[in-house]
């Protein structure tokens, strides 16, 4: 695990996860001949191993319990249960693989596209649970690149009363990162990778192309 060049000044709030598992499966995502059933089945793995990561956080509490032999205190996740945020529709690629580490899960969804003109998202789509204000949010998009969408998503989680979040995404851009932390500081990134760049059309270079239309197949 490797904290990144710091987005700002003493920014830790930033982890890739460089394990080399991590990172064959995402050059696998990236190039270009990978097959949309490989890419989902990729995004699937790499959101595990994020998640993994994500929940490194989580509080624990005291629970007796009895194994075979004797009684003994141990350790059970504490608080009412995760709610895992979709970014629409690329986030649902990577909401089954955290879905196998944490079924129980409460999920929402914000709709979002991305206008190919402004860069700017446009919201379609809100649907959270009524209490999610008193649960741990992983906000989770594949693809964080202006960071416009992330940070639209977040201000709608904190107008619905959220404050403890992290963001998971299988690639950023430094433009991406820096846009997030500066708008919302107190929420983590967790990431694969942080490319070199977007290009003139808001890709990330040298990316893995468009996350959504490689998951759905419709281009
Ligand atoms: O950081 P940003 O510059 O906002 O870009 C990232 C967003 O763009 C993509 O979604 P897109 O708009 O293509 O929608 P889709 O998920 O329906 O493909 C991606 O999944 C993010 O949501
Ligand atoms: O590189 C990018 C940027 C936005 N959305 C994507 O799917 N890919
Ligand atoms: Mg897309």
């Amino acid at each position: 695990m490797k904290m990144t060049e710091p987005a700002t000044p003493h920014d830790a709030g930033v982890v890739v996860v460089d394990h080399p598992l991590v990172q064959h499966k995402l050059t696998l995502m990236r190039e270009r001949q990978t097959a949309t059933s490989a890419f989902r089945q990729l995004a699937r793995e790499l959101s595990m191993l994020l998640g993994y990561e994500a929940m490194r956080d989580l509080p624990l509490e005291p629970v007796e319990i009895d194994t075979p032999l004797e009684r003994m205190e141990a350790r059970r996740l504490a608080g009412k249960k995760l709610c895992l945020v979709s970014i629409l529709r690329a986030g649902n690629g990577i909401l089954d693989g955290l879905l196998d580490l944490v079924p129980s899960a409460r999920i929402g969804h914000v709709g979002l596209y991305r206008d190919p003109e402004t860069l700017e998202p446009v919201e379609y789509y809100l649907k959270l649970p009524d209490d999610v204000g008193n649960r741990i949010c992983l906000v989770v998009d594949p693809m964080l690149a202006t960071g416009h969408s992330a940070v639209a998503a977040i201000d709608r989680l904190k107008q619905a009363g959220c404050n403890r979040m992290v963001f998971v995404c299988l690639l950023a851009s430094p433009e991406g990162v820096a846009c997030l932390r500066r708008a919302h500081p107190d929420v983590r990134i967790v990431t694969c990778a942080i490319d070199r760049g977007l290009d003139e059309h808001g890709y990330i270079r040298p990316g893995l192309g468009d996350a959504g239309d490689r998951l759905f197949g419709t281009k």
